[in-house]
């Protein structure tokens, strides 16, 4: 297997939990996710705001969270708690904020300038208007240092009053919508959270399906829940196998000049070359940490 590449990070699994919960956030420094996101939005209430914010601060101080990339969820500007989390969290420098309900450029705009450089910014889809405007979004990726978009799939059947269910078929557009607006600029994709907690073989399928779609990773609620997601978005044995034939089907000198090739009874084309590699590379990272 090659070397992990240092720019390509699993980004599998990514565990919310409310700043406020003492317990929770000592128990996600051995989590196995490769993310942990700190809430100080919906999950805490109004009255414990302040405290998780303090609580957030000393963990991203205090460290301890490995491999696992350290994400705040800060509340949004226009909330009476949003200049004090971004002015706590410029000081702390959390690997990434997140920032809910993220509707236009102007958002990212405010929370750039109130975040001072350096801390890169994740945005929350899961408003009308932010899919509406994913295009500007993303098109302003570079200069506000947005670095990922996740997907708030409570907020957005909130919002547009409809009902996913199982299949999630009222939001399979947005969750398209929302891979195509990262790819144009060169963003990391996470998927909504379920909210199911015991059922396993339903968390699975969700997370098949967004990797189906082209996410790079789930947001999850609940430990029960990160098994089912790095199962499902760990390359397999067989994908990894059929990316290194691809490789080495390319590295025959004969092949040097050749856009397209037959292996194994499959054209294959430099394109796939890439994804080959990509898919070698993702592996190694996940290997490298285990
Ligand atoms: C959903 C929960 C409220 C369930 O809580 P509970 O029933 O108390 O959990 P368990 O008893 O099963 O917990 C077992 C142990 O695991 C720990 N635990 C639980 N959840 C977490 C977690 N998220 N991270 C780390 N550890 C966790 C418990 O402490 C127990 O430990 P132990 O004492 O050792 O037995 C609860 O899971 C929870 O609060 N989840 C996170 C909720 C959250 O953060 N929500 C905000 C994001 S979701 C969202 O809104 C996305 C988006 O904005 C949208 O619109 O969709
Ligand atoms: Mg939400």
């Amino acid at each position: 297997m090659s070397a992990p590449d240092p720019t390509i990070r699993p980004r599998r699994s990514a565990l919310y939990l409310p700043a406020s919960n003492a317990r929770a956030l000592e128990k996600a420094r051995s989590l196995a996710c490769d993310v942990v996101i700190l809430d100080l939005e919906d999950a805490v209430a109004p009255e414990q705001k302040a405290s998780a914010r303090d609580a957030a601060v000393a963990a991203v101080q205090g460290g301890g969270f490995g491999h696992r990339e350290l994400v705040v969820r800060a509340n949004a500007l226009d909330t009476e708690w949003g200049a004090d989390d971004l002015a706590a969290l410029a000081a702390a420098g959390p690997d990434a904020l997140l920032l809910p309900k993220v509707s236009d450029v102007d958002t990212l705009r405010a929370a750039r300038r109130a975040l001072g450089n350096g801390i890169p910014l994740w945005a929350m889809v899961e408003t009308a208007r932010g899919v509406v405007n994913l295009t500007d979004i993303v098109d302003a990726a570079g200069e506000v240092g947005l670095a990922a978009l996740v997907v708030g799939t409570n907020d957005l059947a909130k919002e547009l009053r409809c009902r996913p269910g199982a299949t999630r078929a009222p939001l399979l557009p947005i969750l398209s919508q929302v891979v195509v607006a990262a790819r144009m600029a060169g963003l990391v994709a996470l998927d909504g959270v379920i909210n199911v907690l015991d059922d396993e073989a339903a968390i699975e399928a969700e997370c098949a399906q967004g990797l189906e779609w082209g996410f790079d990773g789930k947001t999850l609620i609940h430990p029960a829940q990160i098994a089912p997601a790095n199962r499902v978005f760990t390359p397999t044995a067989e994908e990894v196998a059929w990316a290194e034939t691809i490789v080495t089907a390319f590295d025959v000198p004969e092949h040097a000049a050749r856009g397209a090739i037959r292996v194994e009874g499959k054209m294959v084309e430099r394109l796939h070359l890439e994804e080959a590699r990509r898919t070698i590379a993702i592996a190694a990272a996940v290997q490298a940490r285990q």
